[in-house]
Protein backbone atom coordinates (compact mmCIF):
# COMPACT_ATOMS: atom_id res chain seq x y z
CA UNK A 1 0.00 0.00 0.00
CA UNK A 2 1.38 3.27 -1.24
CA UNK A 3 1.06 5.74 1.71
CA UNK A 4 1.97 9.53 1.15
CA UNK A 5 3.34 11.28 4.39
CA UNK A 6 4.65 14.64 5.67
CA UNK A 7 7.63 14.66 8.13
CA UNK A 8 7.48 17.68 10.54
CA UNK A 9 9.22 18.87 13.74
CA UNK A 10 8.12 21.11 16.69
CA UNK A 11 11.66 22.13 18.39
CA UNK A 12 13.51 19.04 16.91
CA UNK A 13 10.53 16.68 18.03
CA UNK A 14 9.62 14.82 14.72
CA UNK A 15 6.75 13.63 13.40
CA UNK A 16 5.91 11.62 10.59
CA UNK A 17 1.83 13.06 9.89
CA UNK A 18 -0.43 11.22 7.58
CA UNK A 19 -3.61 12.24 5.93
CA UNK A 20 -6.36 10.31 7.34
CA UNK A 21 -9.14 12.47 5.78
CA UNK A 22 -8.31 12.03 2.06
CA UNK A 23 -6.60 8.48 2.67
CA UNK A 24 -8.24 6.10 4.39
CA UNK A 25 -5.67 4.17 6.83
CA UNK A 26 -5.56 1.37 9.37
CA UNK A 27 -1.97 1.11 9.91
CA UNK A 28 -1.25 -2.07 12.67
CA UNK A 29 1.74 -1.13 15.51
CA UNK A 30 4.40 -3.48 13.21
CA UNK A 31 3.49 -0.40 10.42
CA UNK A 32 3.66 1.88 12.74
CA UNK A 33 6.73 0.91 14.17
CA UNK A 34 8.16 0.50 10.86
CA UNK A 35 7.12 4.04 9.71
CA UNK A 36 9.31 5.14 13.19
CA UNK A 37 12.35 3.32 12.89
CA UNK A 38 14.99 5.48 12.01
CA UNK A 39 16.94 2.69 9.63
CA UNK A 40 14.64 0.78 8.33
CA UNK A 41 11.92 3.28 7.80
CA UNK A 42 11.32 7.18 8.03
CA UNK A 43 12.02 7.66 11.53
CA UNK A 44 10.49 10.05 14.01
CA UNK A 45 9.39 10.16 17.76
CA UNK A 46 5.59 9.98 17.05
CA UNK A 47 2.86 9.17 14.19
CA UNK A 48 0.33 11.78 14.33
CA UNK A 49 -2.90 10.72 12.30
CA UNK A 50 -5.34 13.68 10.81
CA UNK A 51 -9.05 12.04 10.72
CA UNK A 52 -12.08 13.64 10.32
CA UNK A 53 -13.95 14.05 13.71
CA UNK A 54 -16.18 11.80 15.54
CA UNK A 55 -17.49 14.50 17.29
CA UNK A 56 -19.69 17.56 16.08
CA UNK A 57 -17.83 20.37 18.11
CA UNK A 58 -14.52 19.29 16.05
CA UNK A 59 -13.16 20.43 13.28
CA UNK A 60 -10.73 17.05 13.11
CA UNK A 61 -9.67 14.01 15.05
CA UNK A 62 -6.01 13.80 16.10
CA UNK A 63 -4.56 10.23 16.90
CA UNK A 64 -1.15 10.31 18.25
CA UNK A 65 1.29 6.56 18.24
CA UNK A 66 4.27 6.47 19.81
CA UNK A 67 7.10 5.47 18.58
CA UNK A 68 7.05 1.91 20.09
CA UNK A 69 3.50 1.80 18.51
CA UNK A 70 1.41 2.61 21.35
CA UNK A 71 -1.46 5.05 20.62
CA UNK A 72 -1.69 8.10 23.65
CA UNK A 73 -3.84 10.75 24.52
CA UNK A 74 -1.24 13.80 23.66
CA UNK A 75 0.91 15.47 22.12
CA UNK A 76 2.06 19.28 22.81
CA UNK A 77 4.31 19.72 19.90
CA UNK A 78 2.34 17.39 17.41
CA UNK A 79 -0.83 19.83 18.22
CA UNK A 80 1.13 22.97 16.63
CA UNK A 81 2.65 20.54 13.60
CA UNK A 82 -1.21 19.75 13.43
CA UNK A 83 -2.95 22.84 12.82
CA UNK A 84 0.34 24.07 10.49
CA UNK A 85 -0.39 20.37 8.96
CA UNK A 86 -4.09 21.12 8.05
CA UNK A 87 -3.54 24.55 6.55
CA UNK A 88 -0.48 23.96 4.20
CA UNK A 89 -2.26 20.82 3.01
CA UNK A 90 -5.66 23.08 2.32
CA UNK A 91 -8.12 20.82 4.60
CA UNK A 92 -8.95 24.19 6.29
CA UNK A 93 -8.67 27.34 5.80
CA UNK A 94 -9.00 28.60 9.75
CA UNK A 95 -6.55 29.85 12.02
CA UNK A 96 -7.68 28.28 14.83
CA UNK A 97 -9.26 24.73 14.83
CA UNK A 98 -11.15 22.33 17.52
CA UNK A 99 -9.26 18.88 17.42
CA UNK A 100 -10.87 15.91 19.30
CA UNK A 101 -8.31 13.62 20.99
CA UNK A 102 -8.76 10.67 23.43
CA UNK A 103 -9.00 12.80 25.94
CA UNK A 104 -10.83 15.73 24.77
CA UNK A 105 -10.58 19.21 22.83
CA UNK A 106 -7.46 21.49 22.46
CA UNK A 107 -7.88 24.30 20.39
CA UNK A 108 -4.44 25.48 18.26
CA UNK A 109 -3.74 28.19 16.38
CA UNK A 110 -1.74 29.71 14.09
CA UNK A 111 -0.68 33.43 14.29
CA UNK A 112 -0.30 35.87 11.80
CA UNK A 113 3.72 35.98 12.50
CA UNK A 114 3.38 31.81 11.90
CA UNK A 115 3.97 31.09 15.79
CA UNK A 116 1.24 28.59 17.19
CA UNK A 117 -0.42 28.68 20.37
CA UNK A 118 -2.53 25.70 21.45
CA UNK A 119 -5.48 25.63 24.37
CA UNK A 120 -3.75 22.54 26.16
CA UNK A 121 -6.77 21.77 28.19
CA UNK A 122 -6.85 21.74 32.58
CA UNK A 123 -4.18 19.98 34.23
CA UNK A 124 -4.86 17.39 36.17
CA UNK A 125 -3.19 16.21 39.42
CA UNK A 126 -5.41 13.62 41.62
CA UNK A 127 -3.41 10.08 41.56
CA UNK A 128 -6.07 8.27 39.37
CA UNK A 129 -6.20 10.95 36.42
CA UNK A 130 -2.89 10.36 35.67
CA UNK A 131 -3.09 7.49 36.61
CA UNK A 132 -0.31 7.12 39.49
CA UNK A 133 -0.71 4.28 42.51
CA UNK A 134 -0.50 7.04 45.71
CA UNK A 135 -2.47 6.96 48.85
CA UNK A 136 -1.98 10.39 48.64
CA UNK A 137 -2.84 13.65 46.37
CA UNK A 138 0.23 15.91 47.00
CA UNK A 139 2.04 17.91 45.15
CA UNK A 140 5.26 16.67 45.33
CA UNK A 141 5.60 13.13 46.74
CA UNK A 142 8.53 10.41 46.93
CA UNK A 143 9.03 7.89 44.40
CA UNK A 144 11.52 4.77 44.82
CA UNK A 145 13.48 4.83 41.51
CA UNK A 146 15.76 1.41 42.05
CA UNK A 147 18.19 2.21 45.30
CA UNK A 148 17.50 6.58 44.71
CA UNK A 149 14.10 8.52 46.63
CA UNK A 150 13.47 10.87 44.29
CA UNK A 151 10.55 13.56 45.10
CA UNK A 152 8.05 14.20 41.84
CA UNK A 153 5.20 16.00 40.96
CA UNK A 154 2.54 14.04 38.23
CA UNK A 155 0.58 16.00 36.25
CA UNK A 156 -1.90 15.02 33.32
CA UNK A 157 -1.95 16.83 30.21
CA UNK A 158 -4.55 14.15 29.39
CA UNK A 159 -0.85 11.94 29.17
CA UNK A 160 0.68 11.18 32.08
CA UNK A 161 3.98 13.09 33.17
CA UNK A 162 6.34 12.51 36.93
CA UNK A 163 8.08 15.87 37.11
CA UNK A 164 11.18 16.28 39.28
CA UNK A 165 13.94 19.32 39.90
CA UNK A 166 17.38 18.70 39.31
CA UNK A 167 20.34 21.13 39.91
CA UNK A 168 21.85 20.87 36.60
CA UNK A 169 19.43 19.07 33.17
CA UNK A 170 22.84 18.52 31.73
CA UNK A 171 24.32 15.99 34.00
CA UNK A 172 20.50 14.67 34.84
CA UNK A 173 20.61 10.95 35.11
CA UNK A 174 17.70 11.12 32.24
CA UNK A 175 18.50 7.76 30.02
CA UNK A 176 19.55 5.74 33.16
CA UNK A 177 16.55 7.07 35.71
CA UNK A 178 14.31 8.17 33.21
CA UNK A 179 13.97 4.33 31.75
CA UNK A 180 13.08 3.19 35.23
CA UNK A 181 10.27 5.86 36.14
CA UNK A 182 9.04 5.46 32.60
CA UNK A 183 7.97 1.85 33.48
CA UNK A 184 7.40 2.23 37.43
CA UNK A 185 5.02 -0.16 38.82
CA UNK A 186 3.18 2.52 40.23
CA UNK A 187 2.25 4.05 36.43
CA UNK A 188 -0.06 1.15 35.17
CA UNK A 189 0.27 3.15 32.02
CA UNK A 190 4.17 4.13 32.22
CA UNK A 191 5.05 7.89 32.56
CA UNK A 192 6.69 10.47 30.94
CA UNK A 193 9.71 11.68 33.12
CA UNK A 194 10.63 15.92 33.31
CA UNK A 195 13.72 16.50 34.70
CA UNK A 196 13.61 20.64 35.50
CA UNK A 197 16.14 23.05 35.98
CA UNK A 198 14.52 26.15 37.79
CA UNK A 199 16.57 29.22 36.21
CA UNK A 200 14.03 31.49 37.54
CA UNK A 201 10.94 32.75 38.60
CA UNK A 202 10.04 32.64 34.91
CA UNK A 203 12.71 30.55 33.09
CA UNK A 204 13.53 26.90 33.32
CA UNK A 205 15.81 24.30 31.61
CA UNK A 206 13.90 20.97 30.93
CA UNK A 207 14.94 17.52 29.76
CA UNK A 208 12.18 14.87 28.76
CA UNK A 209 12.66 10.62 28.98
CA UNK A 210 9.15 10.17 26.59
CA UNK A 211 7.12 7.16 27.22
CA UNK A 212 7.25 5.44 24.25
CA UNK A 213 10.12 7.01 22.78
CA UNK A 214 12.75 7.67 25.13
CA UNK A 215 14.54 11.22 25.04
CA UNK A 216 13.42 14.06 22.76
CA UNK A 217 14.89 17.14 21.85
CA UNK A 218 11.26 18.85 23.09
CA UNK A 219 8.38 17.44 24.83
CA UNK A 220 5.25 20.06 24.25
CA UNK A 221 2.89 18.09 27.29
CA UNK A 222 6.30 18.14 29.31
CA UNK A 223 7.19 21.63 29.20
CA UNK A 224 2.87 22.21 30.09
CA UNK A 225 3.15 19.97 33.35
CA UNK A 226 7.09 21.13 34.41
CA UNK A 227 5.72 24.60 34.20
CA UNK A 228 2.25 23.81 35.91
CA UNK A 229 4.76 21.67 38.76
CA UNK A 230 6.78 25.10 39.20
CA UNK A 231 3.86 26.74 39.82
CA UNK A 232 1.90 24.33 42.11
CA UNK A 233 5.40 24.38 43.71
CA UNK A 234 5.68 27.88 44.35
CA UNK A 235 8.77 28.12 42.43
CA UNK A 236 8.19 29.97 39.12
CA UNK A 237 5.43 32.63 38.38
CA UNK A 238 3.33 32.33 34.63
CA UNK A 239 4.52 33.12 31.78
CA UNK A 240 7.46 30.79 32.16
CA UNK A 241 9.75 30.00 29.59
CA UNK A 242 10.97 26.46 28.72
CA UNK A 243 14.40 25.67 27.37
CA UNK A 244 14.64 22.12 25.82
CA UNK A 245 17.80 20.72 24.09
CA UNK A 246 15.19 21.92 20.49
CA UNK A 247 14.49 25.36 21.53
CA UNK A 248 12.53 27.33 23.62
CA UNK A 249 8.55 27.20 24.88
CA UNK A 250 6.43 29.73 26.22
CA UNK A 251 4.07 28.33 28.80
CA UNK A 252 1.07 30.03 30.64
CA UNK A 253 -1.36 29.13 33.69
CA UNK A 254 -3.27 30.61 35.73
CA UNK A 255 -4.29 28.10 38.42
CA UNK A 256 -6.18 25.53 39.09
CA UNK A 257 -9.33 24.82 36.82
CA UNK A 258 -7.62 27.42 34.23
CA UNK A 259 -6.41 25.79 30.88
CA UNK A 260 -2.35 25.63 29.97
CA UNK A 261 -1.37 27.41 26.78
CA UNK A 262 1.76 26.50 24.80
CA UNK A 263 3.14 28.75 22.41
CA UNK A 264 6.12 27.75 19.84
CA UNK A 265 6.90 26.97 16.16
CA UNK A 266 6.14 24.57 13.92
CA UNK A 267 8.11 23.29 11.23
CA UNK A 268 7.72 21.12 8.00
CA UNK A 269 10.84 19.52 6.55
CA UNK A 270 9.73 17.45 3.13
CA UNK A 271 6.83 15.45 1.65
CA UNK A 272 7.19 11.98 0.57
CA UNK A 273 5.34 8.52 -0.14
CA UNK A 274 6.10 4.95 1.35
CA UNK A 275 4.94 1.62 0.04
CA UNK A 276 3.66 -0.77 3.52
N1 LIG B 1 5.41 10.31 24.64
C1 LIG B 1 4.14 10.96 24.98
C2 LIG B 1 3.39 11.38 23.70
C3 LIG B 1 4.12 12.50 22.93
C4 LIG B 1 4.24 13.76 23.73
C5 LIG B 1 5.28 14.78 23.27
N2 LIG B 1 6.00 14.49 22.07
C6 LIG B 1 4.72 16.20 23.28
O1 LIG B 1 5.17 17.05 22.51
O2 LIG B 1 3.83 16.45 24.16
C7 LIG B 1 3.28 9.98 25.80
O3 LIG B 1 3.48 8.77 25.65
O4 LIG B 1 2.42 10.46 26.55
Amino acid sequence: MKVRFTKMHGLGNDFVVLDGVRQSLALTPDQLRQLADRRFGIGCDQILLVEAPTRPDADFRYRIFNADGGEVEQCGNGARCFVRFVREQGLTAQREIVVETMKGLIRPREGEDGNITVDMGVPRFAPDAIPFISPVDAVVQPLMVGDDEVMISVVSMGNPHAVQLVADVDTAPVASQGLLIENHLRFPQRVNAGFMQVVDRHAVRLRVFERGAGETLACGTGACAAAVAGIRRGLLDSPVRVATRGGELSIEWAGDEQPVFMSGPATTVFTGEIDL
